[in-house]
């Protein structure tokens, strides 16, 4: 499977995001990567529905929303309408994660659940065949720039494997702390989608971040 690019626009200018979003549109990203927190999952506030609604008319790239949010369930239908493709809810913040899997598919919605970096894979085992996406945290999640935690690379391989036997198609995504540094072994240990915020936005030229990432 081709790996794919998700730029976070966590990272992106807001005084102009439009003209990010436009770089996005021209380079070889695959997704635009939507980071919704709310002060309470995570001790970080970021954006929701407006920001979405704007973003989705200006992109010809699928939005990949990662929901850092407490009862995701009362969201999810507008965050499907307001323009997202996918959308990845927490195991940490989901008591009937059944259920809200199949209300992301219903919105018409791919669906995912993001894994915190201290909450083990195993705990997928009864609902990976369900799945579209797992997003492996590879940073506690709530900030972009923060260090990259080297167990994540376990967690990938115990992913790919227990995907290898359960859900071939699984999308295993990567998120924090990636760069064109670590971005090849990440792909070697099994992901196949990477989310980068900081090392795209920040660098010189981050269409040519992205090129790097596509093709390390
Ligand atoms: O989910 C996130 C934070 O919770 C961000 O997507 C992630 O941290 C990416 O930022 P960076 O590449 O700067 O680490």
């Amino acid at each position: 499977m081709e790996h794919l690019i998700a730029p976070s626009i966590l990272s992106a200018n807001f005084g102009n995001l439009q003209q990010d979003i436009e770089m996005l549109n021209r380079s070889e990203a695959d997704w635009i990567h939507f980071d919704v927190m709310d002060g309470v999952f995570v001790p970080n506030i970021s954006f929701g529905f407006p920001i979405l609604k704007a973003v989705k008319p200006l992109t010809t790239k699928p939005i990949d929303v990662h929901l850092m949010i407490i009862n995701p369930d009362s969201y999810i239908e507008e965050f499907a309408k307001a323009g997202a493709s996918n959308i990845t809810v927490h195991y940490e913040a989901c008591t009937h994660l059944n259920r809200t899997i199949q209300a992301i598919k219903s919105a018409g919605c791919t669906a995912g659940v993001a894994l915190n970096p201290h909450t083990p894979v195993n705990f997928l085992e009864d609902i990976i065949t369900d799945l579209d996406l797992v997003l492996i945290m590879s940073v506690n999640p709530g900030f972009g720039g923060q260090k990259f935690i080297q167990n994540t690379y376990k967690k990938l391989y115990d992913l790919k494997e227990l995907s290898r036997n359960r859900n071939p198609k699984l999308k295993i995504e990567v998120d924090g702390g990636i760069s064109n540094e670590n971005c090849k072994d990440l792909l070697q240990a099994g992901a196949n989608v990477l989310v980068a915020g900081s090392s795209v936005f920040a660098a010189a030229d981050p269409a040519q971040a992205i090129f790097q990432l596509k093709h390390p």
